[in-house]
């Protein structure tokens, strides 16, 4: 998904994955019905009612309540009423900028003038949705998958998890704005419409890749099993994150698991996951998918993690994968492994994606995953 060293094509010519909405969600309160109600109250104003007026009167006194509450309704669902255009783009201002480790931030945007992103697009539909980010001076766009909205978050607001490339032209610029600049965005992108009647998938997420796989476990809910493998180069960016798996892959996992199965160490496991969960916003909010998608004890729907840490020498094995897709399934649906996260990660798994016609493709099966029995699961690049 993350093409580091490849040059996004410039605006006007970038190859997209967007698929038109065809959302009537927002239709709007008939400006005439309001008019008429405002105009019969002016331009009738010192007659005596009529038979029918009366009945015109009873009809908008019925009506513009009626009216107004479903037009209210839609609005709560679907956030703004005055969506842009997903090829147009709209000015956003930077509401908070939250540094979770030396190089990664959560954005929050809200919108600066009247129009703004369809949220409904975005966060309702079973899909893996972007919005791109323009960068002004270079007049070039690069996309980022939108987090999943949680507590207390504004419905107008979109939240986003980015990463500051060195030397990266969009991601630089938009970590040098300070708080209140405007940015300008457009979307959404659907990246992956995910299919019906997914019973299981296996997430391999690397680095900021645990974007979309917080919006899959998110619009999955309790449909189904996910386990999430999520990779970090350094423990500053999953901060307080403890694997569900007992013995998390390292060169000395069975000294790990002894370490883990002692009382003193799930005391003290216990009170650093709850501290990191206050300070570290993505682990916090995996934390909470993860609460409110897994239901009790019923193994069929729940959602796991496992994190894995370079400079602490546990790196995704094989064998991790393959113990997933080996796990029985009594009675299997749709079923797959999605991979995201940094080019070099996303080619070790998979191999590359491929340019077909100015179109990225998933091209043919590589990398490791094209050495495993597959057992019937779909593999997908993102
Ligand atoms: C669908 C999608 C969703 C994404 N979601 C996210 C997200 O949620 N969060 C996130 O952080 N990222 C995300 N990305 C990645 C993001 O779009 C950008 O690719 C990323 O931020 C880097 O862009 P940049 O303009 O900052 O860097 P670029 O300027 O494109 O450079 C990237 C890196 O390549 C190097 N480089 C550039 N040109 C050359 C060259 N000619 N030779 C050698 N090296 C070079 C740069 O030094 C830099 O390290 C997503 C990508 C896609 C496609």
């Amino acid at each position: 998904m993350f093409s580091i060293g490849r040059r996004c094509p410039a605006l006007r010519s970038g190859p997209r994955l967007y698929r038109s909405p065809t959302s009537t969600r927002h239709a709007r309160f008939s400006q005439t019905a309001r008019n008429g109600g405002d105009n019969s109250n002016s331009s009738h104003e010192g007659r005596k009612p009529t038979g029918s007026y009366t009945r015109v009167l009873a009809i908008f006194a019925l009506g513009v309540p009626i009216g107004w509450g479903v037009h209210t309704l839609n609005d709560t669902r679907s956030g703004p009423s005055n969506s842009a255009k997903p090829t147009d783009f709209v000015k956003y201002a930077l509401a908070a900028k939250e540094d979770i480790s030396s190089t990664c931030s959560i954005f929050t945007l809200k919108p600066a003038q009247g129009s703004a992103i369809d949220t409904a697009q975005l966060y309702d539909q079973p899909a893996i949705t972007s919005v791109q980010f323009k960068q002004p001076q270079l007049q070039i766009a690069r996309s980022y998958t939108v987090l999943p909205p949680h507590e207390g978050q504004a419905p107008d607001e979109l939240r986003f998890l980015i990463r500051k490339e060195q030397n990266g032209e969009v991601s630089g610029y938009l970590h040098r704005l300070a708080l209140g600049s405007t940015v300008e965005l457009r979307g959404p992108s659907v990246d992956y419409l995910l299919p019906e009647s997914v019973t299981d998938v296996v997430f391999l997420a690397g680095g900021t890749g645990i974007a979309p796989a917080l919006q899959v476990g998110e619009k999955l809910g309790k449909a189904g099993m996910m386990h999430i493998l999520w990779a970090n180069r350094r423990r500053e960016d999953c901060l307080g994150g403890m694997s569900d798996s007992k013995a998390p892959s390292a060169s000395s996992s069975w000294s790990l698991f002894s370490w883990w199965s002692s009382p003193t160490t799930h005391a003290a496991v216990a009170d650093t996951v709850t501290n990191a969960n206050q300070s570290h916003a993505i682990v916090g909010q995996v934390e909470s998918i993860k609460r409110r998608h897994t239901s009790g004890l019923d193994s069929k729907t729940a959602l796991l993690v496992d994190y894995y840490v370079d400079e602490e020498g546990t790196f995704i094995r094989p064998t991790d994968v393959t113990k997933l897709l080996d796990t029985a399934v009594q009675d299997p649906g749709k079923r797959l492994i999605l991979v995201s996260g940094p080019e070099g990660f996303v080619n070790y798994w998979t191999g590359p994606k491929q340019w077909v016609g100015g179109r990225e493709v998933q091209g043919p099966l590589g990398g490791a995953l094209a050495t495993f029995d597959l057992h019937g699961w779909q593999v997908v690049k993102l």
